[in-house]
């Protein structure tokens, strides 16, 4: 068992951040699930002059955000905001968390796109039509989604500094040459992607389904509270596009 920051940053390897991938997909799944129990509710995402202008949706991440940054959630290297402008100061004192990433690429963020994508483009497809006000907790679910969408995308800067501490004979050439297709081709595994759409489809399925005690007749246990091709889908189409973004420009800057 590690014991210091030093000794849990030296265990890191390819390994144990796929790991921690797989286990990923479990809260981000359960987010989707969590969502689907709520139309798509358009207000929810209109502007408002009853929320100063932004919409509830941003309202709501922008007050929550600020809520946990009190407690200390962006101190943890693996927790990127959506606001990042004026955020307040801890309350607690600092956790110890390990240092694992190279300083000059730590600050890499895509939640711009995340925050795009999720809203403009994957929601639009994953949620029913209709609108049944109840907003709230719809943000809520949304918060919930995004934050489980974001750690996972940046967790392609755990897997970044790994890769290149295991290879940086065949990164650095790359990196100084400023080669992002060299270093998206040499980043790339197309049969591990493979298995990741398969196996979040495979808990879409699982994950979602009714559970009863006694057989019925008229069983919905065939039935899926959110359709798992669709969550192949974000992850083929975005979640892992993304990911291997962040590791490209977490590359670049890794030699500065
Ligand atoms: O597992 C890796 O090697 C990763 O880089 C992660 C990931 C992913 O996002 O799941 C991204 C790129 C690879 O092609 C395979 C999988």
């Amino acid at each position: 068992m590690a014991s210091s920051a030093e000794e849990l940053s030296k265990e890191l390897s390819l390994g144990s951040v796929r790991d921690s991938l797989i286990r990923q997909e479990d809260s981000i799944v359960f987010a989707l699930i969590e969502r689907s129990r709520f139309p798509f509710n358009p207000k929810a995402y209109r502007r408002s002059e009853d929320c100063g202008g932004v919409s509830p949706a941003k309202l709501f991440v922008r007050e929550a955000e600020a809520a946990h940054a009190k407690v200390g959630r962006y101190q943890n290297p693996e927790e990127n905001p959506f606001f990042p402008d004026d955020l307040p100061s801890p309350m607690l004192p600092p956790y110890d968390y390990p240092q694992i990433f190279h300083p000059a690429s730590a600050s890499v963020c895509v939640n711009k796109h995340i925050w795009d994508m999720y809203f403009n483009e994957f929601l639009p497809l994953f949620a029913c039509k209709g609108d049944d006000g109840n907003y709230a907790a719809t943000v809520a679910a949304d918060l919930v989604c995004l934050q489980a969408l974001s750690r996972r995308i940046h967790y392609g800067k755990h897997v970044a500094e790994v890769k290149f501490r295991e290879a940086p004979e065949a990164y650095s050439p790359l990196i100084r040459a400023r080669d992002t297709n060299g270093l998206m081709k040499l980043l790339t595994f197309e049969k591990v992607e493979e298995m990741v759409k398969k196996r979040v489809a495979k808990k879409a399925k699982v994950f979602g389904q009714n559970v009863h005690l006694e057989d019925k007749a008229d069983g919905d246990e065939g039935k899926c509270k959110i359709d798992p091709s669709l969550v192949s889908r974000l992850y083929a189409d975005w979640v892992m596009p993304l990911t291997k973004h962040v590791e490209v420009e977490y590359l670049l800057r890794r030699l500065d």
